[in-house]
């Protein structure tokens, strides 16, 4: 697939503008290598004019040698000195150039993976779902590293090299009008058969990274499940596929390798035609005396000049190629817009006025006729309806698969309801910006994501205006203060990777230390399905307790002592309400779904 050439523009646009000087002093050192390089010919061709006219006995070519102050060995000296002092020159400029340049490409291509990465991060979770991590990193690294080279010197070394081409011409002309007008056709004839090869290889570097992502999803995939694989005795099925995997990118990145092998075999092609024309023409105008030695040297030179440009823009060209698969597969991220709309600002801050008016500490939750599905043919939750008033805990119980994590994803906006809606302190939801919402809201849930990263960077999510005294005042509320001790760095002890060397109620604790620092107003606590030690499992138990103390809260319940936490009650079944109502008058409701639950032991039915 060909992209309008706008595409470009675009890109270079936003990435390029705000580093103008830099990309100024780019185009500057080209130029002036470009300047360079037109002129050394015309130095050699003084070198040999005059070397020849000095061997022969040149009258004419001595008589102005003798009226400079300057011997003819003086002035073959300081040719040759030129000669050289200019090809240095050249050297430095173009390695100057090289370092802009790609300096100047790195900054553009970290802005572009840093916007896409974001803009990823803005996405539904269904979008998340659908693309393994492997596969993220290859589009957000991946691609963006292909277009490192478009940034870094495509453009800038496509000018240049058409600028140079355009020198090399009208040096040509001046020459004599027969070579620039040879040349000429020459050049355009060049052009255009690269153009017309530029399309070839372009979808075949499409499939190739296809087949690479892939690949790559399907390996970081196993990585981070390795353990499972391992221990279900999975590891020659992974294999098979890694292999089939392998196999596959195989035959096209073969492909993608011929399409572009037949583009350099065609410029080699067109080179040999260029050389073949210069040589008829120039020996044709040499042996009628039209040229004199060093000028015809120097249209070779001049030539061999010209076949670089021409080099230089195909490869660009197949550079571009590849950059064309990577523009497409990097705009189709950016199309790619989350199924949540986000409220607009206003909006969201004259709800956010409306429900801190309502609440100051805490909100009632609603959820009024709320219908969602993963998708369009299953349905997970049907025409769910309760409310809860604020500051009272909801436990919601219900076997696998009922639908609970479902409802805590609507209520953090992951997902929104097909149908009906869910207010925060009568305030909808989705008048709230995702930022604000995810503000109101702490989650602790069994799997706790922790990162390889310090104490303090794990517990404040980044966030730097959150103190070190308040973390510490924290973990201390929170029964942590000997294993904060015990750390031999304190807040920078950096943790393993997933939180390995942490117990599971180290981790969760650490979870609530994070959703206290955010002070939200709801909380939604997924409770631990496994016993916990006793002395870690009094130390939740204690968090908890300070945690839900003035909020509203909703808790999957697993435990008979978190039950008797809960004001009301809501037993989920297939995604429909079984049974809800105040904890108490179903347990002394002697034919409620709860009572009969309690008598039968909830750990055995709700797990
Ligand atoms: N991302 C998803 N895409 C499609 N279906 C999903 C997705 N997540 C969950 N489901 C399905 O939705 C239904 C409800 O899942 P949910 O995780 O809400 O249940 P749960 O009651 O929280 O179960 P558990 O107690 O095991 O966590 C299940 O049938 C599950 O297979």
């Amino acid at each position: 697939m060909k992209i309008p050439i706008q595409q470009y523009w675009i890109l270079l646009k936003v990435y390029f503008r705000p580093q103008w000087p830099m990309v100024s002093l780019l185009a500057l050192l080209l130029l002036m290598s470009i300047g360079l390089q037109l002129l050394n010919p015309q130095i050699l061709r003084h070198f040999i004019d005059l070397a020849v006219a000095s061997s022969k006995g040149n009258e004419q070519a001595l008589n102005d040698a003798a009226k400079s102050s300057y011997s003819i060995a003086t002035e073959l000296f300081i040719t040759a000195l030129l000669f050289t002092g200019a090809a240095v020159l050249n050297q430095f400029l173009t390695l100057l150039a090289q370092y802009v340049g790609e300096n100047v490409g790195w900054k553009a291509t970290n802005e572009l993976r840093g916007d896409l990465a974001e803009h990823c991060l803005r996405l539904d979770l269904s979008f998340h779902k659908e693309h393994t991590s492997g596969e993220m990193v290859e589009r957000i690294d991946g691609d963006v590293n292909s277009l490192s080279n478009f940034f870094s010197s495509f453009v800038i070394a496509l000018m240049s090299n058409m600028v140079l081409l355009l020198g090399v011409l009208i040096v040509l002309f001046q020459v004599d009008w027969r070579i620039g007008l040879g040349m000429t056709l020459f050049v355009i004839f060049a052009l255009l058969i690269m153009k017309q090869i530029r399309t070839i290889a372009a979808p075949f570097w499409v499939k190739v990274s296809i087949a690479r992502a892939e690949f790559y999803g399907f390996v970081g995939e196993h990585l981070a499940g390795t353990e499972d694989t391992r221990s279900n005795g999975a590891v020659s099925h992974v294999m098979r596929r890694f292999y089939e995997l392998l196999r596959n990118w195989l035959p096209v990145s073969r492909k993608a390798g011929l399409a572009g092998y037949s583009m350099w075999m065609s410029s080699v092609f067109v080179f040999a035609l260029g050389n073949a024309l210069i040589i008829i023409l120039g020996g044709y105008l040499w042996t009628r005396g039209s040229l004199t030695i060093g000028t015809l040297y120097m249209i070779f030179y001049y030539t061999e000049l010209l076949n670089r440009p021409i080099e230089n823009i195909r490869t660009q060209l197949e550079d571009l190629q590849r950059a064309d698969s990577s523009i497409i597969r990097t705009q189709e991220l950016f199309q790619t817009i989350s199924k949540l709309k986000d409220a607009g600002a206003t909006e969201s801050v004259s709800a956010l006025v409306q429900l801190n008016s309502r609440s100051a500490a805490a909100f009632n939750v609603d959820f009024n006729n709320v219908s969602f599905g993963y998708t369009a043919e299953d349905r997970v939750l049907e025409q769910l309806s309760f409310h809860l008033p604020e500051g009272k805990v909801l436990g919601l119980l219900g076997r696998t698969g009922s639908g609970k994590s479902t409802l805590a994803r609507l209520l953090l906006r992951f997902y929104d309801p097909d149908s009906g809606s869910i207010s925060f302190g009568d305030v909808p939801i989705h008048t709230l910006s995702l930022r604000e919402l995810r503000r109101q809201v702490g989650i602790v849930t069994q799997d706790v994501q922790l990162f390889h990263a310090s104490v303090r960077d794990n517990v404040t999510l980044y966030d730097p205006e959150i103190q070190d005294a308040r973390i510490i005042e924290v973990l201390g509320d929170l029964g942590l203060t000997s294993w904060f001790n015990s750390l031999p760095n304190g807040l920078e002890t950096k943790l393993a990777a997933g939180g390995g060397g942490l117990s599971a109620g180290e981790a969760q604790l650490l979870a609530f230390v994070r959703v206290f620092l955010n002070n939200p107003k709801l909380i939604i606590l997924d409770e631990a399905s496994s016993r916990l030690d006793p002395a870690t499992e009094q130390l939740i138990e204690q968090a908890v307790n300070k945690l839900l103390q003035g909020r509203t809260a909703i808790i999957i319940a697993h435990h008979l002592t978190t039950i008797q936490r809960a004001d009301q009650i809501l037993i989920l079944d297939q995604g429909k309400v079984l049974e809800y109502g105040e904890r108490l008058h179903l347990l002394n409701d002697p034919s409620s779904r709860f009572n009969r639950l309690l008598q039968t032991g909830i750990e055995e039915v709700m797990t």
